[in-house]
């Protein structure tokens, strides 16, 4: 399974913080974003350096550059958007493309609303962001959206993955590789992550699921 999990300390420890039932908007909403910045960190591991000669202060000295990387960071609307300032705290220079999708409560499929990309995705690594992966619907339907405007090179940054949702998006696009911090145990009969952390987009706006 292209599927990465995030063991550090840090982030196994800011996750178990999330989890607390009756956890508070503000709190979920920093540690989205601390944790959104330790997967980012992980997710760009194997970005390529080349060496450059720069002005010194005490004359040329070669430094280490990203070679050639243009990054778009993909927020899945809503509660993509809550990991969106802690991943361009490590990718500053990022353009941003948005999809809007909600899942369909009875059906679980994604229903999309919205979607902005920057130009140029054929030279640009994408960089997905989404707290949720559950059953990978909307997932799948964002990473065929780009790869339709032409990305060729796609990575998923999820908090939490549910097994269900990682096969679906490994047998749909056996290219992505997935960035998590937990593969947890299940998908429950609603189609919500066990343990999970709940419906995530609620806890970052603070609006009450019903
Ligand atoms: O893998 P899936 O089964 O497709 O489920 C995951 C999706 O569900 C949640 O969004 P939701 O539909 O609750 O929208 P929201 O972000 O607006 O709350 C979550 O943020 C993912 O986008
Ligand atoms: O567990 C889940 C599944 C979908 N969306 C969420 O916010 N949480
Ligand atoms: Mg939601």
């Amino acid at each position: 399974m292209n599927i990465s999990v995030v063991n550090h300390p840090l982030v196994q420890h800011k996750l178990g913080l999330m989890r607390e039932g009756e956890i508070s908007t503000s709190k979920f909403r920093t540690l989205t974003q601390e944790l959104a910045r330790l997967l980012a960190y992980e997710a760009t591991r194997d970005f390529q350096l080349e060496t450059i000669t720069i002005d010194g202060w005490c004359g040329p000295v070669e430094v280490q550059q990203i070679k050639g990387k243009k990054v778009t960071v993909v927020p899945i609307l809503r509660a993509g958007l809550g990991m969106l300032e802690g991943v361009l705290d490590m990718i500053p220079s990022a353009k941003i493309s948005v999809v809007g999708l909600y899942r369909n409560e009875e059906t679980l499929e994604p229903v999309p609303y919205f979607d902005k990309f920057v130009d140029s995705l054929d030279e640009r690594i994408a960089l997905i962001i989404d707290p949720m992966l559950a059953t990978g619907g909307s997932m799948v339907a964002t990473i065929d959206l780009l790869k339709r405007k032409g990305c060729k090179q796609i990575k998923a940054v999820v908090l939490v993955a549910a097994p269900e949702g990682v096969k679906v998006v490994n047998e749909a696009h056996p290219d992505v590789q997935i960035y998590t911090a937990s593969l947890d145990s299940h998908l429950n009969e609603h189609g919500y992550i066990i343990p999970g952390l709940g419906d995530a987009g609620d806890k970052i706006f603070g609006t009450k699921h019903v």
